[in-house]
């Protein structure tokens, strides 16, 4: 079983450090072609708009929402996180996502004062004891849909962190906390699912 991590854009390799040290067989996805050979994928931080167009330019963006229709797991954090939902709020003008999550979500959502702050957070669905949370430009939560459930808040009860099926996605970002729960979780997913590339 090998795991793939979007590498266009972004903090990739903290994603591909943490999948290799639970084990992972894991690529770096920039085709097509890699994409075919992975049971799952990670699609890390970064900056949505440009994972978006770039994801565009090199023709992966139809192939990757065939896959997540496919029920390819995914794990999407922060600017994964926007890919993954099916309607943003504040995208740059014409910006995509590959969808998914039945969300919407605001980036940038924490305002420009506090860009970057940490918290723990109670995640039961994923770790017994508080998750260290990293927030860098992070998008929030506005609808969580009929068929997504959130799985984490911040203290005024705003979602940043829901699961769908196969699909997983937080607006922090456990790859760079030395946090591996979410990770494992995720690779329960890639594990459980009938999806084979
Ligand atoms: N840390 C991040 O991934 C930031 C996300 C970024 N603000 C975006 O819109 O894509």
């Amino acid at each position: 079983m090998t795991v793939g991590v979007l590498a266009l854009q972004g903090d990739f390799r903290e994603h591909a450090n943490v999948l290799r040290s639970l084990g992972a067989e894991t690529i770096l996805v920039r085709r097509p072609e890699e994409l075919a050979r992975v049971s799952g994928l990670v699609i890390p931080g970064g900056e949505s708009s440009v994972m978006d167009k770039l994801s565009r330019g090199y023709g992966l963006a139809e192939p990757l929402k065939d896959a997540v229709r496919a029920g390819m797991p995914v794990f999407g954090t922060c600017a994964g996180l926007i890919m993954l939902a099916d309607t943003i709020i504040d995208g740059i003008a014409g910006q995509q996502s590959i969808g998914g999550l039945d969300i919407s979500v605001r980036r940038n959502a924490f305002g420009s004062q506090v860009d970057s702050f940490e918290t723990d957070l109670d995640v039961p669905a994923v770790a017994d004891t508080p998750v260290h949370a990293v927030f860098i430009r992070a998008p929030i939560v506005e609808r969580v849909g009929e068929a997504a459930t959130a799985l984490a808040s911040v203290a005024d009860g705003r979602c940043v962190a829901v699961e769908q099926g196969n699909l997983l996605g937080t607006s922090f970002h456990p790859e760079i906390t030395g946090e591996y729960r979410f990770h494992e979780y995720f690779l329960g997913k890639v594990e459980a699912a009938d999806y084979r590339p």
